[in-house]
């Protein structure tokens, strides 16, 4: 996947007064830049309107850019979108692709003769998807009848029957219970280990970025505000580590003069004392256990959804 500096720009028509509309433009996606090579999986996030869906139906050509240059596998997707529909997947976790009334397999086989797969190709994949995502069971069940999670299961399935390099996933996890979420994580990892797709991930749910994507890029109105390492989010959004520490007995609140820590809170022999997460816990432990009767001590991880609601308020007060 490559972009460079790729818009895309709504017009958009308003009804004010009674007869009156007013024209106006919608900066959806304003100038993005970014690559994602063969075989990774990215994660793109960004709040609700951030630009991410515009950004998808820009790589799958549904969409043409108003502004700049856009690749897939080699392919510009809104001048070749046929072509390129043969080597892309797409899941949309609030919509389906399937045929509502038919039974799962029939979804399959219309696939298959859609994308003109051949016979043992689709075998191959159909029987290794209905193993690795438990849909055996599920194959004669009319597509209304699923659960959710079962649903999308079916969708993952749907988007990989004629082998794509390159896989859209919007918000696969939504609505799905803990275990469902566990097998479609699960199934993602994998198919990226083994077979090398190329994976673009949408999520509200931080969890799937921080169990799947190395690199994350967030966007908001329109503009990539990071691209980078999950861990790189903390040095950005000066995200801070706690160190819970528990002592002999109640004290008053533990002071650290010299250092950033500071206790944010205390319970009974218990006291909590936040600190930058980019500094190493060790002096602050040294000093902790020479200064104060010490009985245990644990170190607790940034909350990463606190990182990034931090980020966005940052971006909306400039
Ligand atoms: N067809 C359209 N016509 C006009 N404006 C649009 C159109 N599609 C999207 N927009 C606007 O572009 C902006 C980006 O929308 P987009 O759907 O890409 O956001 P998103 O990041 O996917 O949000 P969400 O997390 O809610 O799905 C929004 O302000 C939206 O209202």
């Amino acid at each position: 996947m490559e972009l460079d500096g790729v818009e895309k720009v709504f017009d958009v028509r308003r009804k004010v007064g009674f007869l009156r509309r007013e024209r106006h433009q919608v900066r959806a996606v304003d100038s993005i830049s970014f690559r994602v090579p063969r075989g990774e999986m990215v994660g793109y996030i960004g709040p609700n309107g951030a630009g991410k869906s515009t950004t998808i139906k820009m790589l799958t050509g549904i969409l043409t850019p108003s502004a700049g240059r856009l690749r897939v596998a080699g392919v510009d997707p809104s001048r070749e979108r046929t072509r390129l529909a043969q080597r892309i997947g797409v899941v949309f976790g609030q919509r389906t692709t399937l045929w509502w009334d038919l039974p799962l397999i029939d979804s399959y086989r219309l696939m298959h003769r859609m994308y003109r797969v051949p016979d043992a190709r689709f075998r191959e994949n159909l029987d290794r998807c209905v193993e690795l995502l438990d849909l055996g069971e599920l194959l004669d069940v009319p597509v209304r009848q699923l659960s959710l999670g079962q649903r999308m299961r079916g969708d993952i399935a749907a988007a990989l029957l004629h082998d794509p390099e390159v896989l859209y996933l919007d918000e696969p996890t939504i609505g799905l219970d803990v275990i469902s979420k566990a097998k479609v994580r699960g199934f993602l990892r994998d198919l990226n280990a083994e077979r090398g797709t190329t994976v673009l991930l949408t999520t509200h749910d931080l969890t799937d970025i921080e169990q799947l994507c190395r690199r994350v890029m967030v966007i908001d109105h329109g503009r990539l505000l990071y691209d980078g390492a999950l861990t790189g989010l903390h040095e950005v959004g000066e995200s801070e580590r706690t160190l819970v520490v528990d002592l002999e007995r109640e004290v008053p609140p533990i002071e650290l003069p010299g250092t950033r820590a500071r206790t944010v809170r205390t319970q009974g022999p218990r006291q909590w004392l936040a600190f930058p997460a980019t500094e190493s816990a060790a002096p602050l432990v040294a000093r902790i256990a020479a200064e104060y009767p010490l009985v245990d001590l644990s170190v607790r991880e940034p909350d990463i959804e606190a990182v990034i609601a931090k980020m966005y308020a940052d971006r909306s007060a400039v």
